[in-house]
């Protein structure tokens, strides 16, 4: 692609995570646990001498004193609801649910919309958009097409129409998901919730009385705002993050996406299948930097290499100006660790895509002695507040993009009903090793568990031996009908145990086939239990069967791979 306005030449140079991070003050691009699932260690609290009294054994509201009161400890002595989750997205739409379940007077705190980020600004939008982009990829792929004996017209679309579609989605989602907690009878209460004490919040609009209500325990569940670096002036316009550029006002003829995450790869396959070219400036020295390093290397030949994507690495985008007075969007670039200038971009458009922060200002804190971390709430592996002392705040949890474990919808809901059981008296951990992760590109990335590069560092730490079994997309007769042969699976595992450490997937539906893996890796079973699950024929599914038949347990085989097998 064109990249005439780019003033300097872009010396690749090696970066590492530490050098960026000081680079991005607040550190808070590289939040997430599935990055980094073996440099976070769980935090040990210390106990205090109350904090393990949370528990709620009673199952429902009987115990419950209408009028709320307040002990010699200044603690309420009884309580409006058993349990208060402030932030209705989807980590509070999940602890909602599974508290009334559980038989649990639940009340649900929001300040602005139901559904939070994923709903309205996140997941729900961004796979409209997709959806879109993957079946317009199709259309104007000619030899895909041609092999499969298909001709059409040439394709298009109508910009408004796709934005369309993406905003009633999730109208639609958010619809869906206040009627589901105001038919199960939870209080939904409506302004923004700050902590007066561990059991005891307040809330309300501006502009209006605030109330006060107490709870037997607090969940806070108020996500993530995009983060963007200092530097970066951002004008919604021309400049924007996912948030502006969900609503899909316009499509540039050249963006610059800042960050290879999640967010930029998927937003590139949107982009690049609508007609943009796309410049991604990547401050590490790789793109996708999250993901296991085979799988990027497939992923970049496949989704970026044959697209109209150019890319710059190791560089970080210091300072952006919008576009005005005629003159295009301006990127200044610095090399990621000597900072030194490399020179500046001109395009029509920029996308940040730098990770996401913490929403927890104006929570009231400080109340309850806690110090945020960069901005993350600290939380035991029960998601329990672990205060200025070290010590477990009594009666409060923190799930979801808050408390930084896992940045992903279905993690921050799985935490909700961890902490949901818990206070019912059941003791429950989530174990983040098995939480999937996807990433909706054409065709889909998923993953669960460790990367190679982190399982082999564990393995020496602790001292086993690590295998790999590989399993290619070209074998699977499914794959092959569709004409989408191009695809991997990654098995990695413990030879001497069958236990599965990590499984990754490039391909055709990758995020549906996760699962079978990830249920694994949850329930424990070995490979030598699931090697022996049925699969239907002819499934893509049956690339997992190859993947777990392919290891060698007990063979003490160090390297398994498969070879490529010959299509059928
Ligand atoms: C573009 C994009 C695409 C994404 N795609 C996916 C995907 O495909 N799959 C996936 O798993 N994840 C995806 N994510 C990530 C996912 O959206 C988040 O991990 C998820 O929304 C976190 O849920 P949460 O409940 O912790 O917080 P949020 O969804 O952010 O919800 C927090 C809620 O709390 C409210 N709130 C905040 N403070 C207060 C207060 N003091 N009082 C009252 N209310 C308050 C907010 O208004 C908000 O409604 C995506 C994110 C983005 C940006
Ligand atoms: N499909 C999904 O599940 C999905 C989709 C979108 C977002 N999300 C979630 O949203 C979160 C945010 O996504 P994201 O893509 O913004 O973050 P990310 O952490 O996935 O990626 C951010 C990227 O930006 C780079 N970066 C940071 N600062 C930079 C700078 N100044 N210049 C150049 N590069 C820079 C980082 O090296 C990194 O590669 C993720 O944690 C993810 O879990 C999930």
């Amino acid at each position: 692609m064109e990249t005439a306005s780019f003033q300097a030449s872009f010396l690749l140079s090696p970066a590492h995570r530490s050098s960026v991070s000081t680079a991005t003050p607040h550190g808070l691009a590289f939040c997430g646990l599935h990055k980094n699932l073996l440099s976070v260690k769980t935090t040990c609290a210390k106990v205090g001498s109350h904090s393990l009294t949370t528990q709620n054994p009673g199952k429902s509201s009987s115990w419950r004193v209408m009028a709320s009161g307040s002990s010699n400890n200044g603690t309420p002595s009884s309580f409006d609801y058993d349990v208060i989750i402030i932030g209705a997205g989807v980590g509070g739409h999940g602890a909602a649910l599974h508290a009334v379940e559980k038989g649990l007077k639940t009340a649900i705190i929001e300040g602005d919309v139901v559904g939070g980020t994923c709903v309205n600004r996140g997941c729900v939008p961004s796979k409209a958009l997709l959806a879109v982009s993957g079946r317009m990829r199709e259309l104007q792929d000619e030899h895909h097409l041609k092999a499969l004996g298909i001709k059409v017209a040439e394709a298009g679309y109508e910009r408004q129409a796709v934005a369309d579609h993406a905003n009633n989605l999730a109208l639609r989602i958010r619809g869906n998901l206040t009627n589901s907690m105001k038919a199960l009878g939870v209080d939904i209460l409506t302004g923004v919730g700050t902590l007066l004490g561990p059991q005891t919040v307040k809330y309300g609009k501006v502009g209006f009385t605030d109330k006060t209500v107490t709870a037997k325990n607090i969940i806070i569940a108020t996500g993530s705002v995009p983060f963007v670096p200092p530097g970066i002036e951002i004008d919604g316009k021309t400049v924007f993050t996912s948030d502006h550029a969900l609503k899909l006002e316009w499509v540039p003829d050249w963006i610059a996406i800042v960050g290879s995450g999640y967010i930029g790869l998927e937003f590139s396959d949107v982009y690049t299948a609508l007609g943009s070219e796309v410049t991604f400036i990547e401050a590490l020295d790789t793109l996708m930097p999250g993901f296991d390093p085979e799988i990027t290397k497939l992923a970049q030949r496949v989704l970026i290499n044959t697209r109209k994507i150019d890319y710059h690495i190791g560089v970080l985008a210091k300072k952006i100006t919008p576009a005005k007075d005629g003159k295009p969007v301006q990127i200044e670039l610095v090399d990621t660790k000597t900072k030194e200038p490399k020179g500046t971009l001109e395009v029509d458009a920029a996308l940040i895509a730098t990770g996401r922060a913490p929403f927890t200002k104006g929570l009231g804190l400080e109340n309850v002695n806690v110090v945020t971390q960069r901005g993350f709430i600290s939380v035991d592996d029960r998601m329990r507040v672990i205060d200025a002392n070290g010590e477990l705040v009594p009666s409060l949890f923190c799930i979801g993009d808050a408390n930084g474990k896992m940045m992903l919808a279905h993690a921050a809901s799985a935490q909700g009903i961890s902490v949901i059981e818990q206070i019912s008296g059941s003791d429950n951990v989530l174990n983040h090793l098995s939480v999937p992760a996807a990433c909706f590109t054409h065709p889909e990335i998923s993953m669960v568990g460790l990367t190679e590069p982190q399982a082999r560092q564990k393995a020496e730490e602790e001292g086993f031996e690590v295998s790999v079994a590989k399993t290619s997309f070209k074998a699977n007769t499914k794959a092959l009908a569709e004409n989408e042969g191009e695809g991997l699976a990654k098995l990695i595992y413990r030879p001497d145990t069958g236990e599965v450490l990590g499984v990754h997937i490039f391909g055709l539906h990758a995020a549906d086939l996760i699962h079978e893996a990830s249920n694994a890796i949850a329930m424990g079973t070995s490979i030598q239990e699931i090697k022996f699950a049925v699969h239907a024929h002819p499934t893509l599914s049956e690339v997992l069967d190859e993947l777990f038949k392919s290891a060698k347990v007990g063979e003490h085989s160090p390297v398994s791979v498969k070879a490529e097998p010959v299509a059928v």
